[in-house]
């Protein structure tokens, strides 16, 4: 059985204008809004995978019940705990003209003590039935820094296998905790190790040495041109196929669903390696956020290799 968590779940809304134009009035011709958050969007793509999957989370005021709602309406199974303030929307501006994505992600509620308090034991009861968890996105104001290395350490307790993907000191205190699978982008590994450019060798070295911290699947996503990933038995390249893009937003997420996903099912690592990527492509190719088809991936599948270096 797998878990997601997503402490800062929000409304995903998507809107589409010509060409944006900072400072002046721009006119939105389409739009679309779903349940989302980081932990969300993993699920949404282990389900359209034909996995289950038990959804957790925060929900609050009226963008929290939109979230339930919006959930229910796809047939996703959600245990929310109500919180006393209000979920958070995530807008991306798609630009027609450049193919550019803006994001503006709002902070979100603050979570009381008596919520983190409902959280944490959740998740204790969620554990009696799990076998992978996955924590993911930012952390709500009101919660410590090491909330995610919180509860990494009181899964691992239990034998469950633990996937994080955050950014930032959330990222930082939670790798102390060693999950099973971290999931950092460009951006995350740059902050992480404190290097603005990455090279390869960069990339292959911090893969290493988190590896031999005792991260089983240390998995670097890199946008366009695929991911890197580092176990114990080696490091493996795996390139993105080529596609026509219409939104990137969600496609590590994605990515993170087809990896646990195919883990999940007992694959093997290489097979599970190539499955991410796939899925992080065949988001990138909708423009909603995470409602990827299996057809989509299994077809990009055929593209992908996978080469040990
Ligand atoms: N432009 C793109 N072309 C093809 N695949 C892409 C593209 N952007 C993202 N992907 C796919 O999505 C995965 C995750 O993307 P990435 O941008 O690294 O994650 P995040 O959304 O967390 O920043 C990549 O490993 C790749 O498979
Ligand atoms: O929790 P965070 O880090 O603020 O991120 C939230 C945002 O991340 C997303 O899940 C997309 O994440 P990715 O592009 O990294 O897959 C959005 O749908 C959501 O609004």
């Amino acid at each position: 059985m797998i878990t997601t968590l997503t402490l800062n779940a929000a409304i995903d809304k998507v809107h589409e204008v010509n060409s944006l134009m900072v400072g002046q009035t721009n006119r939105v011709l389409q739009k679309s809004q779903q349940g989302g958050g980081k932990g969300v969007n993993v699920a949404r793509v282990i389900v359209a995978l034909g996995g289950e999957v038990t959804i957790g989370g925060f929900v609050g005021g009226l963008n929290g019940s939109k979230i339930t709602e919006l959930l229910q309406d796809e047939n996703l199974q959600t245990e929310f705990i109500q919180i006393e303030e209000e979920n958070r929307i995530c807008l991306t501006i798609i630009n027609q003209q450049t193919k550019e994505m803006t994001e503006l992600l709002e902070v979100g509620p603050t979570i009381q003590e008596h919520e983190w308090q409902k959280m944490l034991n959740w998740v204790v009861k969620q554990a009696e039935h799990a076998t992978y968890f996955v924590l993911s996105g930012s952390l709500p104001k009101g919660v410590q820094k090491k909330a995610y290395a919180t509860i990494i350490h009181l899964l691992k307790e239990k034998g469950i296998r633990v996937a994080l993907d955050t950014s930032g000191d959330a990222l930082r205190q939670g790798v102390k905790a060693l999950p099973f699978i971290i999931k950092p982008n460009e951006d995350e590994i740059a902050q992480l190790i404190g290097k603005s450019v990455l090279t390869q060798e960069d990339l292959v070295q911090a893969g290493i040495k988190l590896q031999k911290l005792g991260i089983e699947h240390v998995c670097f996503s890199l946008g366009e041109q695929g991911a890197l990933f580092v176990n114990s038995l080696g490091i493996y390249k795996v390139n993105a196929p080529q596609i026509h893009v219409e939104n990137t937003v969600g496609s590590g997420d994605a990515f993170l669903g087809g990896l646990i996903y195919k883990l999940s099912l007992g694959a093997d690592h290489t097979e599970a390696y190539k499955w991410a990527v796939a899925c992080g492509s065949a988001n990138a190719e909708n423009k909603e956020i995470a409602k990827v088809q299996r057809e989509a991936v299994e077809r990009l599948l055929d593209e992908i290799q996978i080469t040990k270096i």
